[in-house]
């Protein structure tokens, strides 16, 4: 570890996790593990190479949520250990395991020394990092599938681990799996990658991630999966019926990370693939290393959701490569990866205006809103976050915020300036974590003969007040037209002789997106909504009501739930019980649930179909929904129903199987 990427805070004292990285360092895990769709669980070992840093440690705490331990060993002998109970009023926190080493002697004091801890567990069905998916879940309907998330704590309801992202390390993987099945992880496939075990008709695959990696971005998916290849280190992964549409729509995967690593420094992570998840994977995309997860909310048919792939390709350098030290820090993360993917969508483009075009009204307007809804301990650029439960205080914050830090320090340096400075601080941090102070220190350091750098920019207001930040001066040339219209829309009341006569039959996404966002901030602004009459004519002279891209349908959604019309409804059910992106359902069941018309469709639409949501967000929307713990926990387990669902299905297999026997024993 070199001086820059040293945590410059005691380790234990990350409030997110309950391990003790400062007295013992997990460096390499070799996880083997098989996959129990029956039971929705995975049966597992995790064996860790520990190095012991201090010689006070006389334990080794990790952190664990729901998991079943069988057995500890250390370095071949079964260790003692105890799990911790958890706290009821911080249960994403989970249970901390701690496993006490055996006693040192004076020739060998564990300082400096290195272990190796071997733990078998399985998982269970209360795991938040997993997403069970019974086969009508899938594209194929033959299958069940699974599939990970562990950002931001919910790996170690997944493997024992130091469950925070300042523990780096690498891992191996060997994963069996059923004979039709595929297992994907974010890691390198290893040169003979699957291989068949005759005795429990089960095929093996294996994988190496050499580069370290923290904890949130350990991930799998096992499922029917095919592959399509886009260059020689790009390939598209989804179900085999989509696997033609998936690599039409992330095509320009290459170029992506092409523009990435002429803005950074050339990719570190061997292969940049792209796993397509069934609908119900809860966010846009999530950037597991050398396997990018994709939500098919993206599939749009024409391209024009694929700046979601620009983004997660970005992560590869900031977040993957150069990580928040603590979850207070996560505007590193993603700040940058926005700043880095609207320089990549602009290149794509081909127009420099593009930049501010996306900034302008689309990632402003988000701003305002998470602003808007969340509490001011929240919207400041490193939050208070504590050991609350990073799920509650994700939003656009960090995202935005973020990214107008880093755009007005290039407004202040200048592009050129910038453009060398991104180079510098990632090459500087790589492999590493890094903080708001390291940031603000190796900036203030980079440009210290720059006498504005010191006195200009308003860094405590910028990491450390609530609220929204000044507003910078963006060239709204390509915006004023969408802009124009949505003021159009605003003025016709109701009144058909009113509507604008602009054409935009050849408007493309961006400014569909642009056009619906301005209109929603203008209601947002003036407090109320579009009239009923107003959304109708939009509805007959748009049809956006019937469009198949999900970001367009998504805004229009919320504008028609607002104006209160009810034919809407069926649309919207539609929408958010097809699919589980947060970022669409959560909005959109909220706006339900505010609405007369809404209130009690939204709850019982939950009811009806929670188990086909991710356990993340089903835990959201039964906040967003105000539903109490006794109601949630009575049947809330999605794996609950899977098992059920998988269960039934074995017994009408056996079944079936007995009457077979039955009708072949009458015949002979
Ligand atoms: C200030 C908050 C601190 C920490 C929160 C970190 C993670 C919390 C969490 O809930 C996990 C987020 C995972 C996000 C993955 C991908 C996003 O970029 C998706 C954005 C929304 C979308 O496009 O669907
Ligand atoms: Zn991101």
């Amino acid at each position: 570890m070199t001086a820059a990427t040293k945590p410059s805070i005691p380790l234990s004292l990350d409030p997110s996790s309950l391990s003790n990285p400062n007295e013992a360092l997990l460096t390499h895990l070799s996880w083997t593990a098989s996959v129990d769709f029956i039971n929705c669980r995975f049966l597992a070992r995790a064996k860790y190479t520990v190095q012991i840093t201090s010689s006070k440690s006389n334990t080794i705490h990790l952190d664990t949520s729901h998991l079943d331990i069988h057995s500890i060993s250390i370095d071949g002998t079964p260790a003692t250990y105890s799990l911790g109970v958890p706290d009821k009023s911080k249960p994403h926190l989970g249970s901390q395991l701690s496993i006490q080493l055996p006693p040192q002697s004076s020739s060998t004091p564990h300082t400096s020394s290195t272990i190796t801890l071997l733990i078998d567990y399985a998982t269970t069905k209360e795991c938040t990092a997993t997403g069970w998916l019974p086969p009508s879940q899938t594209a194929g309907k033959r299958h069940p599938y699974v599939f990970t998330q562990c950002q931001a704590i919910h790996a170690r309801s997944l493997l024992p681990c130091m469950d925070c992202p300042s523990v780096k390390m690498t891992y191996d993987a060997t994963v069996s799996v059923p004979k039709w099945a595929t297992c994907v992880m974010s890691a390198l496939s290893t040169v003979s990658s699957s291989s068949y075990n005759d005795e429990t008709n089960e095929n093996v695959f294996t994988f190496e991630q050499p580069v370290p990696i923290p904890s949130y971005l350990f991930a799998l998916a096992i499922g029917e999966l095919e592959s399509r290849d886009i260059s020689n280190r790009c390939r598209v992964w989804s179900e085999p019926s989509m696997v033609e549409a998936v690599a039409f729509e992330f095509g320009q995967v290459e170029e992506f990370v092409r523009v990435a690593e002429e803005l950074t420094l050339p990719y570190q992570w061997g292969r940049y693939d792209i796993l397509c998840l069934p609908p119900s994977f809860p966010y846009g995309g999530m950037e597991n290393p050398c396997l990018t997860f994709v939500t098919p909310t993206l599939l749009a048919g024409d391209r024009s959701l694929a700046d979601v792939v620009a983004h997660e390709a970005a992560h590869s350098w900031s977040g993957n490569l150069v990580t928040n030290e603590t979850w207070e820090h996560f505007w590193l993360n993603e700040g940058w990866t926005i700043f880095l993917q609207r320089k990549i969508m602009t290149k794509i483009n081909g127009d420099e205006k593009f930049f501010d075009f996306d900034v302008a009204i689309s990632g402003w307007e988000d701003l305002k809103d998470s602003v808007r809804d969340m509490p001011d301990a929240y919207t400041k650029l490193i939050p208070e976050l504590g050991d609350g439960d990073p799920d509650d205080a994700f939003s656009s914050v960090p995202y935005e915020k973020g990214f107008n830090l880093l755009y007005s320090l290039e407004t202040m340096v200048g592009k050129d300036a910038f453009a060398k400075f991104t180079k510098a601080y990632f090459n500087e941090f790589k492999f590493g974590v890094v903080t708001s102070q390291k940031f603000r220190e190796f900036f203030n350091d980079y440009f210290k003969d720059d006498p504005k750098v010191m006195t200009v920019f308003d860094w405590d207001t910028w990491l450390h007040k609530p609220g929204m930040p000044a507003k910078p001066d963006f060239d709204r040339t390509l915006s004023a037209a969408c802009e124009d219209l949505a003021d159009g829309w605003m003025a016709v009341e109701g009144d058909a002789a009113k509507v604008p006569t602009v054409d935009i039959t050849n408007w493309n996404t961006s400014q569909r997106i642009c056009f619906l966002d301005a209109l929603l901030a203008k209601c947002s602004d003036r407090n109320e909504p579009l009239s009923l009459e107003t959304v109708g004519l939009m509805k007959e002279a748009y049809k956006m009501h019937k469009t198949h891209n999900s970001e367009v349908l998504h805004r229009f959604c919320m504008i028609s739930v607002a104006a209160g019309d009810a034919t809407i409804i069926p649309v919207v059910l539609r929408f958010i019980t097809t699919q589980g992106r947060m970022k669409f359902v959560r909005p959109l069941y909220r706006a339900l649930f505010a609405s007369k018309m809404g209130k009690n469709i939204a709850v019982k639409t939950f009811f009806k179909h929670r188990d086909f949501y991710h356990p993340v967000c089903a835990k959201m929307l039964a906040k967003d929904l105000e539903i109490g713990d006794d109601d949630a926990e009575s049947d809330v387990k999605r794996c609950g129903s899977s098992q059920r669902h998988f269960v039934l299905g074995a017994l009408v297999v056996v079944a079936s199987a007995i009457g077979i026997a039955l009708i072949r024993g009458k015949r002979r």
